[in-house]
């Protein structure tokens, strides 16, 4: 591959060297540079990648992108400079791939929360309705059935259009992402096509990074000037609301949905139970009854961005109806697990307040003894939200058992200090374990017929990450092994 088909498409400047050089990879990391690479020096948070360029040309780069011009230029070495080098990562991964999201359908979807499991609903229906589906998200890659791990919930654009082009050679047609904030505002997923988009909801998190809400949501609102079929808003939301009123004015094709108000797909008539919701759903051209066994109200939102878009796409509501009643629990969300045990464990991914609230409200109206929730919050990420978080939980619980979540760099009893900021303002009794392990076991041990205890936070994960390692911590396994102790 030349350099020149490499750069299509992007605004640089040539410092030294020939764009008709040969190249054989592309890398943003020198420690994975080979023989005729080009290496893209990227300003990181934590190190600058151009004071790697000696490493990376020691070890094989043909050329060299950067945003700043080098002190030295080495003769025989190719250097480019560009404005913005993760923007320019973007398009030479897209390009080096053969640009795969044009072939594609990709769906996007973003938000504080819901990603994850509308991605999966609508993994569901499209699988259903005969099409091979790619996800991208929190829990791992899919490709078709085939399931892998992912660092990130949305990955670097090298490694993005990596996938995507391996999913086009797999006889993929569509794919649904999550795509994080993060990614948005790091050009992650920048030069991708989108056919359509979603947005769930905006509530705090993630503020450790964006610094306050209104840059988090000019970063999600960006995925929505990505897109070229329909734009799908939950305007419930107040941010959906500025969002649409926005895009409308652009005159950008857009369907909302909601519970509330007029909507292009709504919700009436709901039943909620512990299995499961039940709903009419109405649209311009039908209104039909709805069954699906995800509970909650947070699920009826996502079952419908998932219906708005699988609407657009053209598939029979017989078809919909059909594969949202036979929809598979989705791991690590409201997951009750199959235990010998006159009481209910139930293992939820909520760890920001609007989704801890959430979840605690869809459980609290079928308690019928107490509530028991286990929580903690993550290490180096928002700080702002643990007391929130604290506070709904003592509202919404009968006790609290305050513990671990993942603590990163930190110090696991501070991130518990600042929960019980929150907690104390309400009058549950709650109890502080840093180890996450015999937290669980305390509450499962105190325990009664009819209760429900719900270990929040860590979802489908199967491991907890300590300032030093990474260590297994699969909270379905805990359960069953301190039930047979
Ligand atoms: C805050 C953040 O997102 N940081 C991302 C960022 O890291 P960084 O800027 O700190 O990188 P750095 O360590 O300073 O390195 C700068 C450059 O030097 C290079 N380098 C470094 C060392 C070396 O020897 N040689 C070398 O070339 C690095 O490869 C990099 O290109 O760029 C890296 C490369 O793409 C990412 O892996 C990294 O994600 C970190 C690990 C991370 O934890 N991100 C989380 C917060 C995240 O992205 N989360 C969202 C989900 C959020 C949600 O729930 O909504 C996600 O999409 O996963
Ligand atoms: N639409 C929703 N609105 C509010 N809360 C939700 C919604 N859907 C799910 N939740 C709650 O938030 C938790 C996280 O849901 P999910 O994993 O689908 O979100 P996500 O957006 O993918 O999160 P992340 O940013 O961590 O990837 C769930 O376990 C549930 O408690
Ligand atoms: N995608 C989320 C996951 C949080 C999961 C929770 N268990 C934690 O570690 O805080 C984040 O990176 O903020
Ligand atoms: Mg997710």
């Amino acid at each position: 591959m030349f350099l020149r088909d490499l750069l299509r498409g992007l605004d640089y400047e040539l410092l030294l060297g020939d764009i008709n050089e040969k190249i054989n990879t592309v890398c943003y990391d020198s420690r994975f540079v080979k023989s005729s690479s080009i290496f893209v020096a990227i300003k990181g948070f934590k190190v600058d990648g151009h004071i790697f360029i000696p490493t990376a040309i020691s070890n094989g780069a043909k050329v060299i992108i950067v945003e700043e011009v080098p002190i030295k230029l080495i003769q025989g070495i190719t250097y480019i400079k560009t404005d913005n080098t993760r923007l320019a990562l973007s398009k030479i991964a897209s390009n080096y791939y053969d640009n795969p999201s044009h072939k594609l359908k990709v769906i996007g979807i973003t938000g504080t929360n819901g990603k994850t499991s509308t991605s999966l609903i609508l993994k569901n229906i499209l699988s259903h309705w005969g099409k091979k589906v790619g996800v991208i998200g929190t829990i791992g890659v899919y490709i078709g059935e085939e399931k892998r791990e992912a660092h990130h919930t949305t990955p670097e654009s090298l490694e993005l259009q990596g996938i995507l082009h391996e999913m086009l050679e797999n006889g993929v047609e569509y794919v649904i992402m999550e795509v994080s904030s993060h990614s948005l505002q790091l050009d992650r997923v920048a030069n991708t096509r989108f056919e359509h988009v979603i947005f769930t909801n905006l509530t705090q998190d993630h503020l450790d990074f964006h610094g306050d809400m209104q840059s988090y949501f000019n970063e999600k609102k960006k995925l929505f000037f990505m897109y070229e079929g329909t734009g799908a808003i939950n305007t419930d939301d107040e941010y959906g609301r500025v969002l649409y009123s926005e895009l409308n004015k652009d005159g950008k094709p857009c369907k909302i949905y909601g519970l509330h108000g007029n909507k292009d797909v709504y919700a009436k008539d709901i039943l909620y139970s512990i299995v499961g919701v039940q709903f009419t759903l109405v649209t311009s051209k039908c209104e039909e009854n709805i069954y699906c066994p995800i509970p909650g109200e947070f699920s009826v939102y996502n079952i419908l961005s998932a219906i708005t878009i699988s609407l657009e796409e053209g598939i029979d509501i017989e078809d919909l109806k059909d594969s949202l009643s036979n929809m598979p629990i989705i791991s690590g969300r409201i997951e009750r697990l199959n235990i010998n045990a006159p009481y209910e464990v139930i293992i939820d991914f909520a760890h920001t307040p609007d989704g801890l609230e959430n979840v605690l409200k869809t459980i609290r109206d079928q308690v019928k003894g107490r509530l028991i929730t286990v929580f903690g919050c993550g290490g180096d990420r928002d700080k702002g939200k643990r007391s929130i978080m604290g506070k709904i939980a003592g509202e919404l619980s009968e006790f609290c058992v305050i513990t671990t979540d993942n603590p990163r760099s930190e110090d696991p009893q501070c991130i518990i200090d600042d929960i019980v900021i929150g907690i104390n303002t309400t009058k549950c009794e709650y109890i502080t374990i840093v180890d996450r392990y015999k937290a669980i076991a305390y509450a499962l041990n105190i325990a009664q017929e009819k209760d429900v205890v719900l270990l929040a936070g860590k979802g489908h994960e199967t491991y907890q990450v300590l300032h030093d390692k990474t260590i297994p911590f699969d909270e379905k396994t805990i359960v069953k092994e301190i039930l047979e102790k």
